[in-house]
């Protein structure tokens, strides 16, 4: 045989390995936390969002619901103010939620603007439009970080509106209070929130790590499965800092909610999504209830 239709036949055994995990999510919600660097970087954030789109096109339905911090501290900086965190959290006074919502409502049309340049019709919302996200002001350890808020209802009814009409939607991360106050919500809290109300069949984290690590200076130190105890040692021993830690806090709530399937993928890896889904080659942490078990991977153990 040629070494052109050996090369063909590869092809063709790739989408032969994809078909059992195509049936397995067929018309499944599957809920994407898009954020990091994987968002700064155009490259990648265009193969971000071509896995999605095929996800969608092969008879998912996916929803994205992205961050922008990092956009939202250069765009502070730019008007001279440094950006504050309190355990992964952005202090946000009236002018910084000023500047995060401009940021995360550009960075919204943006993402809109790419999935309908691919041929599929996208919605971009704020958790404001249609009553989506309700919040609550958060306080972090006690301390007031301002308008942070922390999500109280999710209106799913206009998520599976969008996904019955076969849209793809885009949500950013911000909410509104009871006296209709704005609130600048953690992405994360805002994926895992949506994730339950939706009763995803999966929600995936792509942020700019391998996954979690016990040294994050070091790669090799992933963690490829854990638990939800070994989620929470962790964070008493210190090991999880910053924005990991209301991540590892988003999976571990998602997965008690009843989500099934959680994983915090490394969005720097070309097409990571479409690795961990048609794939059993599992990339990233994937975080479970109890038991460990790589059958989590296959399409026949559920
Ligand atoms: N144990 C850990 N393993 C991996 N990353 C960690 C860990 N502890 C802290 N981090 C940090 O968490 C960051 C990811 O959180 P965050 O910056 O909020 O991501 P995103 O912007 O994608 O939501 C990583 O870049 C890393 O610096
Ligand atoms: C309260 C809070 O921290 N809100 C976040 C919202 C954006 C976000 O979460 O973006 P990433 O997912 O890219 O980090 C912030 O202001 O940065």
């Amino acid at each position: 045989m040629s070494q052109k239709m050996q090369e063909y036949l590869k092809k063709a055994e790739v989408l032969i390995e994809a078909l059992p995990y195509i049936q397995r999510f067929n018309r499944k919600i599957i809920v994407v936390k898009y954020g990091g660097s994987a968002m700064i970087d155009e490259t990648l954030k265009k193969r971000v969002i071509e896995d999605v789109t095929l996800l969608k096109l092969v008879g998912f339905k996916p929803i994205i619901v992205h961050g922008g911090g990092k956009e939202i501290s250069r765009w502070m900086e730019k008007t001279g103010k440094q950006p504050t965190f309190v355990n992964g959290l952005r202090v946000t006074d009236e002018e910084t939620m000023e500047v995060a919502e401009m940021v995360l409502g550009k960075v919204n049309k943006g993402l809109v603007q790419l999935v309908e340049s691919l041929g599929v019709r996208a919605i971009g919302l704020s958790g404001k439009d249609g009553g989506l996200l309700r919040a609550q002001k958060k306080f972090s350890d006690g301390k007031d970080i301002g308008f942070v808020g922390e999500v109280t209802s999710v209106d799913a009814n206009v998520l599976l509106d969008l996904l019955e009409k076969d849209f793809l939607p885009i949500i950013c991360p911000i909410g509104l209070g009871e006296d209709y106050q704005t609130y600048n919500i953690n992405a994360d809290d805002a994926a895992c929130a949506i994730a339950q109300a939706v009763h995803a069949e999966k929600l995936a984290f792509l942020s700019d790590v391998e996954g979690i690590c016990t040294d994050p200076a070091d790669a090799s130190t992933l963690i490829s499965e854990l638990t939800i105890q070994e989620g929470k040692q962790l964070i008493e021993k210190g090991t999880i800092t910053g924005g990991m830690i209301p991540k590892l806090y988003s999976c571990i709530e998602a997965i008690q909610a009843g989500v099934s399937r959680v994983h915090i993928l490394d969005g720097r890896i070309p097409h990571c999504l479409l690795l961990e889904i048609f794939t059993n080659r599992g990339i990233g942490t994937a975080i479970f209830e109890g038991e460990r078990s790589r059958f989590y991977y296959g399409p026949d153990n559920q």
